[in-house]
C-alpha cells in the first residue's frame, strides 16, 4: 500500500466495518480515479463526446461526468483552458446531483472554494435563477472566483463571508443550499496523502465544531419547502450521520429524503452513531448515503438530503418572493433595497476590488458605456443589472442593495472596466459568451500550436479572411477568440495581426 494511513483511523474502520474491512483496505492498493465533468454552459455532453481528446467512460451518478484513463492529464489540453470541462474527483460530483437543481432556483453554495460544485450548479441553472457562492477563507475565494469565470458563469455572486452574516442578509431566501462541509478528509487519503498526514491536525473533533456551527445557521437561510444537501468526504460517523441526527433534533421541521436507489450510494449507518439513544427517529438516518471506495469507482463520501417541511413563521418578514428581475445593460440600478439598506447602516461592504460606487451617476455612465459597447460588438442582451465597483462593471443577478454590508468578491458577471467613459471588455465577458454572441470572431484549431500560443499570450499573425464578421461590421477591433468554436478570450485584430488580450494571470505558463 503506497499511502501511510493513521493507525487510529485504521483501527476505527476495522471496528466499524467488520467483515468488509479487508475489501476496504484493499481499495488503497488501487489507483485513484480521474474524472472530468463536461461544462454544459459551453458545450453539450453529446458534442463533447464527439470531440473529446480522451477516452470517456460514464460516471453512473453524474450525467455530465466521465472517467478518463489514468495518466490522461486533462489539465494539459487547450479544451481545459477553454472551460469545456472541470477536473473533478468522481464521488465529488454526487452531492450536486442530489440538489435536483431546476431553472430559476435560488441556490447557495456555502462552503464553495475552489468551486467544483459551484460550477456544476451553475451548469444546471443554465443562466437562470441565481447562485450565491461563498467561502469563509479569503485566499480560497480567489480560486473560486477564477473558476466561476473560467467556466463562463453569468449569474453567480461570489462572497467571502461567515454563514451567520449571509443568513442575516438573506433570511429564508434560498430554495437549495449546499453545505460541502470542511471535514477531516478521511475519504481522500488514497488520492491526497497530505490529508492522511494532516488528519491529526484536522481532527474529527475540530471538524464537528465547524460543521455544527454551519448547519445551525443553514436552516435560517432556507426558504420554506427548500432543501439542504450536506456532504463530506470523510468516514467518521460523528461528522456524518451524527451531525445530521443533531440537526434533526434541533430542527424538527426537517426530514431526511432517502437516497434509496441513487446510483453509487450505500445506506447511511445510524447504528454507528456513538450515543444514538440521545436522538429521536434515528432509523431515518439510514436514508443518508455513503460512497465507499471499495464498492464504487470513486473516493469516500457522505451525503444527506434534508427537506424542510415546516414554515418560516415570524422570520419570513423578509419578502422571499422578491423578484430576480432581469434588466438590460442599458438600465441603471438605482433603487434602494428595503430591509437591507436599513440593516447595513455601517456600510462595511467591500469587494476584492473596492467598494460599490455609491453614485448613481457613476453607474449611469458605466451602464451607458457598456450599452454602447454591447450595441457595437455583441449580439445578445446582457442579463441582470449593471453594478459598478470602482471602475469595474458587473451584471448582477441580484438587487445590489441585497449585498450591502457583505464582503463581496464578485457581485455578478464581471463584464469590463470603464475609464474616462470608455468601456473595455473583460476576459470573463468573453469566457461566458458563445461564438455567435460577438459581431467578430476568430476560430483557432485546438490541435494546432496556434491555440497554445494564443493561450500563452503571444501576438499572432492572422489573415483578414479568418475574421468572421456579422454583416456590415469592420474587420478591425475586438474579436472573440474561439478554440474549435468555444469562446476562450479576446483579441484585437488589425492589419493582419491579432493583438492578444488574454490576461497575464490566466496564461498557460506550463507549456
Ligand atoms: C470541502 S471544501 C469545499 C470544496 C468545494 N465545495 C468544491 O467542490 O470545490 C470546504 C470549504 O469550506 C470552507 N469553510 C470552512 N469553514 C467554513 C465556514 N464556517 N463557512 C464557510 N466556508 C467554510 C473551507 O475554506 C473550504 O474551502
Amino acid at each position: 500500500m503506497a499511502v501511510q494511513l493513521p493507525a487510529l483511523f485504521v483501527e476505527r474502520m476495522r471496528g466499524l466495518l467488520g467483515t468488509e474491512f479487508a475489501a476496504f483496505m484493499a481499495a488503497y492498493d488501487a489507483v485513484p480515479h480521474t474524472g472530468i465533468r463536461v461544462n454544459t454552459l459551453k458545450i453539450s455532453v453529446e458534442e463533447f463526446v464527439k470531440i473529446s481528446p480522451f477516452e470517456l467512460r460514464p460516471i453512473p451518478w453524474c450525467p455530465a461526468g466521465f472517467y478518463v484513463p489514468y495518466g490522461s492529464k486533462p489539465g494539459l489540453h487547450p479544451y481545459y483552458h477553454a472551460g469545456l470541462y472541470y477536473i473533478q474527483e468522481p464521488s465529488a460530483m454526487a452531492p450536486v446531483e442530489l440538489l435536483d437543481i431546476q431553472p430559476g432556483d435560488r441556490v447557495l453554495d456555502l462552503c464553495a472554494a475552489p468551486g467544483g460544485k459551484s460550477t456544476q450548479i451553475a451548469a444546471k441553472l443554465q443562466g437562470s435563477g441565481v447562485l450565491v457562492t461563498n467561502d469563509i477563507h479569503a485566499e480560497r475565494t480567489k480560486a473560486l472566483a477564477k473558476n466561476i469565470e473560467l467556466y463562463g458563469v453569468r449569474n453567480a455572486v461570489v462572497l467571502n463571508e461567515s454563514p451567520d452574516r449571509i443568513a442575516e442578509a438573506f433570511p429564508h431566501y434560498f430554495n437549495k443550499v449546499l453545505i460541502d462541509a470542511p471535514c477531516s478528509g478521511e475519504g481522500m487519503f488514497r488520492k491526497d496523502e497530505d490529508m492522511a498526514r494532516q488528519w491529526e491536525t484536522h481532527s474529527v473533533e475540530k471538524c464537528t465544531v465547524m460543521q455544527r456551527d454551519i448547519l445551525r445557521i443553514a436552516s435560517r437561510l432556507l426558504a420554506p419547502g427548500g432543501v439542504i444537501v450536506y456532504s463530506t468526504c470523510t468516514f467518521a460517523p460523528e461528522e456524518n450521520e451524527e451531525m445530521i441526527a443533531e440537526f434533526l433534533q434541533a430542527n424538527p421541521g426537517f426530514r431526511v429524503v432517502p437516497l434509496t436507489g441513487k446510483p453509487g450510494f450505500s445506506p447511511g449507518r445510524p447504528e454507528w452513531i456513538p450515543s444514538r439513544e440521545r436522538y429521536p427517529d434515528i432509523e431515518q438516518l439510514a436514508g443518508t448515503g455513503r460512497l465507499w471506495p471499495h464498492r464504487i469507482e470513486g473516493e469516500g463520501h457522505f451525503a444527506a438530503v434534508l427537506q424542510w417541511e415546516g414554515d418560516a413563521g415570524e422570520e419570513t418578514a423578509f419578502d422571499i418572493t422578491l423578484p430576480i428581475s432581469e434588466r438590460s445593460a442599458g438600465e441603471v440600478a438605482g433603487t434602494r433595497g428595503r430591509a437591507k439598506a436599513q440593516r447595513h447602516k455601517s456600510g462595511r461592504g467591500q469587494t476584492g476590488e473596492g467598494r460599490r460606487s455609491g453614485k448613481a451617476g457613476a453607474e449611469h455612465t458605466a451602464a451607458e458605456a457598456l450599452a454602447a459597447f454591447a450595441a457595437g460588438q455583441l449580439k445578445l442582451q446582457l442579463p441582470g443589472r449593471t453594478v459598478v465597483y470602482g471602475d469595474r462593471v458587473y451584471q448582477s443577478p441580484l438587487n445590489p442593495d441585497m449585498l450591502n454590508g457583505l464582503k463581496v468578491v464578485r457581485p455578478g458577471w464581471f463584464v469590463g472596466t470603464v475609464k474616462n467613459g470608455r468601456f473595455a471588455p473583460s476576459h470573463p465577458l468573453a469566457t461566458a459568451l458563445h461564438r455567435n454572441d460577438a459581431v467578430r470572431s476568430i476560430v483557432l484549431d485546438g490541435s494546432s500550436p496556434e491555440a497554445v500560443r494564443y493561450l500563452k499570450g503571444e501576438t499572432l499573425p492572422m489573415e483578414e479572411d479568418r475574421v468572421v464578421l456579422t454583416e456590415g461590421a469592420s474587420t478591425k477591433g475586438y474579436a472573440l477568440i474561439c478554440i474549435d468554436g468555444y469562446a476562450s478570450g479576446w483579441g484585437k485584430w488589425q492589419d493582419g495581426m491579432l493583438k492578444n488580450e488574454y490576461p497575464a494571470g490566466w496564461r498557460w505558463t506550463s507549456v
